[in-house]
């Protein structure tokens, strides 16, 4: 049923549904991450459309930039480097001690069933991220299939009904340039040394779920909260990393782990000269859904209010975005 033997060992799909449900309930329990067996059909020319459209001039990039969609919130576009602060949407994970900028550039696309308006910035785009979106937005109703028949109550969340409207759920194409491209915003010595430097920095995921390609350079590295230490999750070809987002660690009141995380860079492994680049699918419930916290899990873990997703998102997701927001943390009342 799984291979590899390590924390994040690869779980097939197409296994006995009862062990399938048990091994992904044991990791939502444990660190939230594990990863799934999954031959993409739509990975190629996404990532091939990817890589042509980073390597535009920077001017044109930037034409391309995050748009609003149907709930005014920015939703599909391009965000340069540095312009995303993943720590600080989590209120500084670092303690304290001085946090660099990301170090990646994206492009996402929103759910083209309500974004279908022939908005892309170049034709490989156009073909590839629509598929790409339904394809992993499959996956995760799967996943979320499997994980609402791993709790006492199966039934009670209606994971997969309540992912079937509007939602902010997004799927996007990550560059992490090689670490010597990016001396504008780290001085040169630190990209050396990689002291510090992260190419993405600790963070939790805010939605339900996450799906996650990597390519085979690594970097990923999942923290134990209980000790502190960090695990690396080992890139593993014809697999997709599953986590469990904020959002759903509230709709199960703590159950199922939504753990920090982060892209470590490693000038020594490949990282100084080597582009890394990532498929990633952030799910989320339809936006006007309050989540609740399941009576089955009550008093299980920690006890969790209700939120509305828009108004979580739109929150949280402003302060990776938007340097003003940032600023006023306090304005965005959620911790987790
Ligand atoms: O690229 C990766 O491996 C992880 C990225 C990530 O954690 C995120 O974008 O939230
Ligand atoms: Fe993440």
């Amino acid at each position: 049923m799984t291979c590899g033997g390590n924390k994040f060992s690869v779980i097939d799909l197409s296994g006995p549904r009862a062990s399938v449900v048990s091994l992904v309930r044991s990791a939502a329990l444990d660190l939230g991450f594990f990863q799934v067996k999954f031959a993409s059909t739509e990975k190629a020319s996404a990532l091939a459309a990817a890589k042509e459209f980073f390597s535009l001039p920077q001017k044109a990039k930037e034409g391309a930039r995050l748009v609003p969609g149907w709930n005014g919130e920015l939703m599909r576009g391009y965000a340069s480097l540095g312009s995303e602060a993943a720590d600080v949407a989590n209120h500084s994970l670092a303690g304290g001690e001085e946090v660099l900028p990301d170090l990646m550039e994206s492009y996402q696309v929103a759910d083209p069933e309500y974004m279908d308006d022939g908005q892309f910035p170049t034709e490989g785009m156009k073909r590839a991220m629509p598929g790409l979106f339904d394809e992993m937005k499959g996956l995760g109703l799967e996943i979320l299939s499997l994980l609402d028949e791993g709790l006492p109550k199966s039934g009670e969340g209606k994971f997969v009904d309540n992912h079937k409207g509007r939602s902010r759920t997004i799927v996007r194409c990550t560059k992490y340039p090689a670490l010597e491209d990016c001396g504008g915003l780290v001085s040169a010595e630190r990209l050396k040394s990689g002291k510090g430097v992260s190419r993405i920095s600790a963070h939790r995921d805010l939605g339900t779920l996450t799906l996650l390609m990597q390519d085979q350079q690594g970097g990923l590295e999942v923290q134990d909260p209980e000790t502190g230490e960090w695990f690396p999750v080992p890139p593993v070809e014809g697999a997709v990393v599953v986590n469990v987002g904020n959002l759903m660690t509230r709709w199960t009141n703590g159950v199922y782990k939504s753990s920090i995380h982060r892209v470590v860079a490693n000038p020594g492994g490949g990282h100084l000269t080597e582009d890394r680049w990532s498929v990633i699918m952030f799910i989320s419930p339809d936006d006007d859904f309050t989540v609740s916290p399941l009576e089955c899990c009550a008093g299980e873990g920690e006890v969790r209010v209700a939120v509305n997703v828009g108004k979580y998102m739109n929150c949280k997701m402003r302060q990776l975005f938007d340097p003003e927001a940032r600023e006023d943390k306090g304005k965005c009342k959620y911790d987790n």
